[in-house]
């Protein structure tokens, strides 16, 4: 892709589903969007008025009878011309229609095309172009508001807060290392702590807004864990409503990972069922046994699932389960034993006890996936990629090395230098320093006519 190449030529595509349709929409954006409109009308259309027209192929013939919108430049999508011809929705009309643009003076846009050039164009920074895609993409409500609210610049202007004050701190730090005689002084000053210190803060509270915000986008993703025949899979089809994995009182049904993904409410749950955790010959099972590791690992949310008999032993695996990651414990079964549901926490992990059999205490631990996926987290929660996250984790550590410069070595030079990483690396969210390999990356993953 060549994000940096002119935009001279104007591109073409058509921007509705495929499918049959009322109403389907072919875009045009670029210089050639006047002679593309006044060929279409013939005359000049006026700008954003809605003219009835009869699209004509070369020869004359009528193609189409739809709707010709003109946005001149700059006031469009692109920030260049825009044609939109609002057709019947039908593949072959609107291929047709396609096609005479094409002979007309455009050529067919790549996927995310024209979003790439409302970026390149300022019309939207990176994050809210990458919100345009996940608002597309957005598989429930809460995380098409999510997006919406990227889209909108929620999470670009918290960025851009960000990025003044660390700009206005790498200014002192700068002007301490010009001025080598009184660095010693001002490296001492207190305030310039405070302020990288309230900055570490406001972006420690970002990136755990930026980490919701990837869960509304992607879904939560919950590895369900334990030991053979605790009830993991019971508890999948519990969850899913159906009878998606096999589940028999055999200890070691499960080998592969059975994936589900279910909107609870609103919110996106992704659900890998896995095999129990034992040791084993079987060559199978140990691959299982493998792969449930590595959901473990990956999990936003680990579900330690074990039964009223193995609790205490069970408890052990806790220790192995990554930090990052939430941990729900299950106790299944207490039907067996008529035991009550109960909810506590404790050991860093919130345990709830319950009977996938009788259904007891599902209601409670729905409850708490749901508020993990992000619900009750008010107004505002913006939707985010695990590049943003990833970039928010890397300017955290550049503040963390900063300050301890600062701090141990009183080394104005080395702070200087990270200082000016972390502002590297928060810059890349909005795309204010971008490679043209991330652009690449970036806007191929669109839709086409996006
Ligand atoms: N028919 C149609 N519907 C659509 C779109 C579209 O491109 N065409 N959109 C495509 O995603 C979304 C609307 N987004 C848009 C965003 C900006 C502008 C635009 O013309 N912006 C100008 C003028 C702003 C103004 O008049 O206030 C600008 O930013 O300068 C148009 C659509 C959803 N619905
Ligand atoms: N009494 C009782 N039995 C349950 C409950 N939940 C699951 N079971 C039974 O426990 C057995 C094992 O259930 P599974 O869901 O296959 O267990 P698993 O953890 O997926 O087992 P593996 O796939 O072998 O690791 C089945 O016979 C289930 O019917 C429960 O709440 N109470
Ligand atoms: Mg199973």
């Amino acid at each position: 892709m060549t994000a940096t190449a002119p935009n001279d030529d104007t591109i073409a595509a058509i921007a509705s589903a495929p499918g049959a349709a009322g109403v389907g929409v072919v875009r045009v954006s670029g210089a050639n969007v006047p002679q593309i409109a006044l060929a279409l009308l013939g005359r000049s259309p006026q700008p954003r008025h809605a003219h009835l027209a009869a699209f004509r192929g070369a020869d004359g013939q009528l193609i189409d009878r739809g709707l010709l919108l003109h946005f001149p430049s700059p006031a469009s999508y692109t920030g260049e011309h825009v044609l939109e011809l609002q057709g019947h929705g039908s593949v072959v009309l609107l291929d047709l229609l396609l096609r005479r643009v094409c002979e007309l003076g455009a050529r067919l846009a790549r996927p995310g095309e024209f979003t790439e050039r409302a970026f390149l164009n300022g019309k939207l920074d990176l994050a809210q172009a990458e919100a345009v895609a996940d608002l597309i993409a957005a598989r429930s409500q809460a995380g098409a508001r999510a997006a919406l609210q990227s889209m909108d610049g929620v999470f670009s202007r918290k960025v851009n807060a960000s990025l003044r004050a660390l700009i206005a701190l790498r200014v002192h730090v700068e002007a301490a290392i010009d001025f080598p005689e009184e660095e010693i002084d001002f490296l001492a000053d207190p305030a310039i702590m405070q302020k990288l210190e309230a900055l570490r803060a406001q972006l420690d509270d970002l990136l755990v807004e930026a980490r919701r915000g990837v869960r509304l986008n992607d879904g939560l993703r919950i590895a369900i864990v334990g030991r053979p025949n605790a009830g993991k899979s019971s508890l999948l089809n519990a969850l899913a409503g159906s009878e998606r994995a096999i589940v028999t009182d055999i200890a070691g049904t499960t080998r592969d990972v059975v994936r589900e993904s279910i909107n609870l409410d609103g919110f996106v749950l992704e659900l890998a069922d896995t095999a129990g955790l034992r040791d084993t010959h079987d060559p199978v099972e140990r691959e299982g046994v493998r792969r449930a590791h590595g959901e473990r690992e990956s999990a936003d949310v680990v579900v330690l699932v074990s039964d009223v008999l193995h609790a205490e032993t069970d408890l052990a695996w806790l220790r192995d389960l990554p930090a990052s990651a939430e941990r729900i414990v299950v106790i299944n079964k207490i039907d067996l034993d008529s035991l009550q549901t109960r909810d506590e926490c404790r050991d860093g992990a919130r345990w709830l006890w319950i009977s996938v059999k009788t259904g007891e205490g599902l209601a409670v631990l729905r409850e708490h996936l749901k508020q993990l996926a992000g619900a009750g987290s008010g107004e505002g929660t913006f939707s985010a990629r695990r590049r943003h996250v990833f970039a928010l984790e890397q300017v955290a550590v550049h503040l963390e090395h900063a300050a301890r410069a600062l701090i141990d070595m009183r080394a104005g030079e080395l702070a200087a230098e990270e200082l000016r990483q972390a502002q590297h690396a928060l810059g890349e969210i909005t795309g204010t320093y971008t490679s043209d390999d991330l652009l690449g990356a970036i806007f191929s993953t669109f839709c086409i006519g996006k």
